[in-house]
């Protein structure tokens, strides 16, 4: 994408956690906008969430897409809330914006922070970094399916929850796949499905990334089934480098990947729209938290992360970088949340962020 020296987010807290993080998220792409002078930006904020649907009997507004789809990015918190049932929230939201704008690319970075202990028995745990491709609009997400159409009663009830594989929709995802890996120091994609079991949507997949893979023959490749990919994870992370996998797999890998490097609460992502008709959207990995909400003890990396992924994409990779940087240096530096095995607050760790992007800036 082109640098944007200017930018407009639209940004959508949602719920729990989400509203806690997200304006943490917001300090620091303030501070580091004022600080660097290499961007400006306006945020529109939209009141979509749990609260929003109590009240209005929807998750956003009717014409909502109507009312992000100029925004050059979408910020996101996180979605959910014990009020309202998940997949209604879910579907209102998440997957309104994700499928409405055709954001078929969830990039989905799982890094190793320096200072967090992490749940992997690993040597060479801080060498260890990959990034979850996971395809994003269809899959076991279509949507398709019904309940009750057979009409038997109580004790008997049918429901038929359907996947949708297309080849346009594999090939996409996977080709990003191996443009992904082109970038960096180890070319390799792994590919990811149970077509020993799902003996149609997934052998498409699988002979779609046996096909697309010719077209890159620098590109090492690799291809598991999900389960053993699971257990991969855990026994040979350093196998692992780009990996592309369809939407509930890849969902479920990356909340394993984040909790080997420590919790689900500093996982970043990026739901990509790559063909310039709509905006992408940032967000964390993780969901609403309702269990820590209100408490001010909520992780505010992944959604800080998740900044750096959108500033990336709107050309700014230093700022991204320093982003990335102060992250890592307050990790460092055990300034951490409960979830990882510290004391600091939300807004203490963001704080800690900040000061590290000023310090980079006083020794310029
Ligand atoms: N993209 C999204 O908006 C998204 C993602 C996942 C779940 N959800 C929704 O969120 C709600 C709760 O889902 P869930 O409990 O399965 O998943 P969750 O990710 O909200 O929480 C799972 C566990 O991880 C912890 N956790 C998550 N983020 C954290 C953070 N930043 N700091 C510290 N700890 C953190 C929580 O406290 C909880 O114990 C549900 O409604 C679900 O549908 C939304
Ligand atoms: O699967 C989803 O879309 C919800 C959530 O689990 C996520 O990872 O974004
Ligand atoms: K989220
Ligand atoms: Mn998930």
């Amino acid at each position: 994408m082109d640098v944007k020296n200017h930018f407009r987010l639209a940004v959508i807290p949602g719920d729990g956690i989400g509203e806690e993080v997200i304006n943490e998220g917001l300090r620091v792409i303030d501070h580091l906008s004022k600080t660097s002078n290499k961007f400006t930006f306006e945020s529109d904020y939209f009141p979509w969430g749990c609260e929003y649907y109590l009240e209005n009997g929807k998750m956003m507004a009717e014409d909502g897409l109507e009312q992000i789809k100029n925004h050059d990015a979408i910020y996101f918190g996180a979605v959910g809330y014990p009020s309202v049932p998940d997949h209604i929230s879910l579907w209102g939201l998440r997957l309104a914006i994700c499928q409405g704008f055709d954001q078929w690319a969830n990039i989905r970075p799982v890094e190793f922070l320096p200072g967090i202990e992490g749940k992997l028995n690993h040597p060479n745990k801080e060498e260890l970094n990959w990034v979850l491709v996971r395809e994003n609009t269809e899959g076991e997400y279509s949507g398709v399916g019904g309940r009750n159409f057979t009409g038997r009663g109580p004790g008997k009830e049918v429901a038929v929850q359907s996947s949708i594989f297309t080849e346009e929709g594999c090939e996409r995802v996977i080709r990003h796949a191996f443009e992904l890996a082109l970038t960096r120091k180890r070319k390799k994609v792994t590919s990811v499905t149970k077509s020993n079991a799902q003996q149609h949507g997934m052998v498409l997949w699988d002979e779609v990334f046996e096909r697309v893979s010719k077209d890159y023959p620098k590109v090492e490749t690799d291809k598991w089934l999900v389960d053993a990919m699971a257990a991969r994870f855990v026994l040979h992370p350093e196998e692992l480098e780009v990996v592309v996998a369809s939407n509930l797999h890849a969902d479920i890998l990356s909340d394993l990947g984040s909790a080997l490097a420590g919790s689900l609460g500093i996982a970043p992502s990026a739901n990509l729209h790559l063909d310039g008709r709509f905006p992408s959207m940032f967000e964390s990995v993780h969901g609403s938290a309702p269990d820590i909400a209100g408490k001010g003890i909520a992780n505010p990396i992944g959604t800080i992360g998740s900044a750096a992924l959108m500033l990336e994409h709107l050309g700014h990779t230093e700022e991204a970088q320093l982003i990335n940087d102060a992250i890592r240096s307050t990790t460092k530096s055990g300034i951490l949340t409960a979830d990882v095995g510290g004391s600091s607050t939300t807004k203490e760790v963001t704080d800690s962020i900040i000061s590290h992007i000023s310090k980079r800036y006083a020794k310029v």
